[in-house]
């Protein structure tokens, strides 16, 4: 589904992302893992157009989109939750939730079946604003408004920073369902290796910009863990 060559990514002169290769099939989730400052959230930007430059190849379903902006790749069917979440404070759950809407290509603004589906609380509260939810509700509303764009690919930045434990897991079974029951495809940057052996299907590890292991979860050992991973 997903097939990444050679990626080159920039900000300014800063060379960060240094010949990335990447293949993701269709219903996988791909985590990204690796140490601080190794470029994971570079190359979900970089996915998303979000760099300054980039050079190489992004072919998604076939289609090259290493030279389309930002929007373009939304309406191909990227989605991306950021690190940090990004909502808008002002704006109501039903407003952030739509602002995602604009990326659909049949012109439907409305919130999703699967976001009702897995986001009770927001749909019960579409009225409050965004900015007076917890730091895991806040997360749920950035992946639900991921969701409004129907997306076939889910750019998912350390969903579980800086949230309650107690809310963690919650987090991560939604990660689980909108796989496994939307099939929606996943790349995922996590810390937390427990959760990325139990959710994932495939691994890569970075290490100052350059893939330097990957494969399928059960060859992510935990001496490659303890090599890369371990300050
Ligand atoms: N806007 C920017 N301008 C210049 N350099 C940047 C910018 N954002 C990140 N960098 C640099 O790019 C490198 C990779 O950063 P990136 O945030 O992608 O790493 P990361 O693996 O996601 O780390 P973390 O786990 O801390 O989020 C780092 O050296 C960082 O200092």
């Amino acid at each position: 589904m997903l097939s990444v060559q050679d990626l080159q990514s920039y900000y300014g002169r800063s060379h960060i992302l240094h010949g990335i290769r990447l293949e993701v099939a269709k219903g996988e989730i791909l985590s990204v893992i690796g140490r601080n400052g190794t470029g994971k959230t570079t190359l979900l930007k970089t996915l998303m157009a979000l760099t300054d430059r980039a050079s190489g190849s992004i072919h998604l379903d076939g289609k090259e989109l290493i030279d389309a902006p930002t929007h373009r790749r939304a309406r191909a069917g990227i989605a991306y939750v950021p690190q940090g979440r990004e909502i808008i404070p002002d704006f109501t759950i039903r407003e952030n939730i739509l602002m995602g809407a604009f990326a659909r290509t049949d012109g439907c603004r409305s919130i999703p079946d699967l976001v009702a589906e897995l986001f009770p609380y927001l749909i019960a509260n579409l009225n409050r604003p965004g900015g007076l939810l917890s730091g895991g509700q806040q997360q749920q509303l950035a992946i639900a408004r991921a969701l409004a764009a129907q997306p076939k690919l889910l750019l998912l930045d350390e969903p579980n920073e800086g949230i309650q434990p107690s809310i963690v897991e919650e987090i991560e079974r939604i990660i689980v369902r909108l796989n496994q029951e939307a099939g929606i495809t996943v790349i995922l940057v996590e810390q937390n290796i427990a959760f990325v052996r139990q959710a994932s299907h495939r691994f890569a590890m970075l290490e100052k910009g350059s893939v330097v292991a990957a494969g399928k979860i059960d060859t992510l050992s935990d001496a490659l863990v303890h090599k890369h991973m371990t300050v």
